[in-house]
């Protein structure tokens, strides 16, 4: 595999991480090193706002959930100062790792974190690396690593939330007993999403009324009523309800350079994820796409 990167440290840090994964489990490529209380605001008690996602590509559907979360904290809770880490895991709870290749997912993540930056003055924006895929390992080696203090709170679209209360990654134990300290340390902000797999497993059709349906006991044994106090379902922009990578990747495989970029082509495009996203994977799949296997 060839390793580029139009970000030179952080391909460097991503080298460095490959070698020392098993070891290391988690990394920032991009940003402080590690959050520590605000002591200009006095505030000791900050807020980490984690998205944790496959980035291949990163769309505007992942940056509607973290403007909308955003705005849903800064405005509950205006003295805490702000942070969002994008968070790559190298090894996915279900999948194997597919192209784009882990350093081109890498860069598309800095460039949302820079767009973040500029579009949120506040916001603090971090780009990591984890080999754990499941949510309540990262959660321990980020407390470990990263931040060790405050609320971290996940951002998740309706489809992830379902995935995390699933039985089948916790067998032999019970969800209720293995997340009960995971779950006493977090917060979720959840998307609205159309269920864009058409996954039949799973029911789309209560995504407004979840926390409320857990808390009146509705998936009781499995799910605790008192993990609804900790969901914020949010209502998605119907723009976006249907944007996933998935289908990017599948518009986007038999593009090559700019020559094969219709104007038609380029405006769905658009629709789905920032220019200088559509930019850096044009440019990058100059014989074949980053996509490509
Ligand atoms: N359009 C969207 N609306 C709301 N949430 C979304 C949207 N797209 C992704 N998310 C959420 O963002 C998180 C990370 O997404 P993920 O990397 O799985 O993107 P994806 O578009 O679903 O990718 P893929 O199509 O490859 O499965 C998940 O919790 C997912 O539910
Ligand atoms: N039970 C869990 O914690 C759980 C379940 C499914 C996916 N995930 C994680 O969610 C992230 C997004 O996954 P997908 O790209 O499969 O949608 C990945 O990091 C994946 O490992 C976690």
């Amino acid at each position: 595999m060839e390793l580029t990167s139009g970000f030179t440290s952080c391909l460097q840090k991503y080298l460095d991480f490959e070698i020392n994964k098993n070891t290391q489990e988690f990394t920032i490529v991009e940003g402080n090193d590690r959050i520590l209380p605000d002591e200009e605001s006095g505030e000791k008690n900050p807020i980490l706002l984690v998205l944790d996602s496959s980035f291949n590509p990163p769309h505007w559907g992942h940056y509607t959930l973290i403007k909308k979360s955003y705005e849903y904290y800064s405005q509950s809770y205006p003295n805490k100062k702000i942070h969002v880490l994008l968070l790559l895991s190298v090894q996915n709870a279900d999948k194997e790792a597919k192209p784009a290749s882990f350093d081109k997912r890498m860069d598309m993540m800095c460039i949302m974190s820079r767009l973040l930056n500029k579009n949120f003055e506040s916001l603090s924006t971090y780009v990591g690396l984890t080999i754990f895929g499941k949510f309540v390992d990262k959660d321990s080696i980020i407390r470990k690593k990263f931040f060790n203090q405050g609320v971290i709170v996940y951002l998740v679209g309706f489809d992830t939330i379902i995935r995390i209360f699933d039985p089948k990654y916790y067998i032999p134990q019970a969800p209720a007993v293995v997340l009960q300290h995971f779950m006493k340390n977090v917060e979720f902000c959840c998307l609205t999403r159309s269920n864009v797999n058409d996954n039949e497993s799973e029911d789309f059709t209560n995504q407004s009324t979840y926390s409320q349906d857990i808390l009146q006991g509705k998936y009781e044994p499995l799910i605790p009523k008192e993990w609804g106090h900790k969901i914020n379902i949010l209502s998605n922009n119907p723009k976006y309800i249907n944007v996933s990578s998935s289908k990017i990747r599948k518009l986007m495989v038999p593009l090559h350079g700019t020559k094969s970029l219709n104007e038609e082509i380029l405006n769905d495009l658009k629709k789905q994820l920032p220019n200088q996203i559509i930019e850096y994977i044009i440019q990058s799949s100059e014989s074949k796409s980053i996509f490509s296997a």
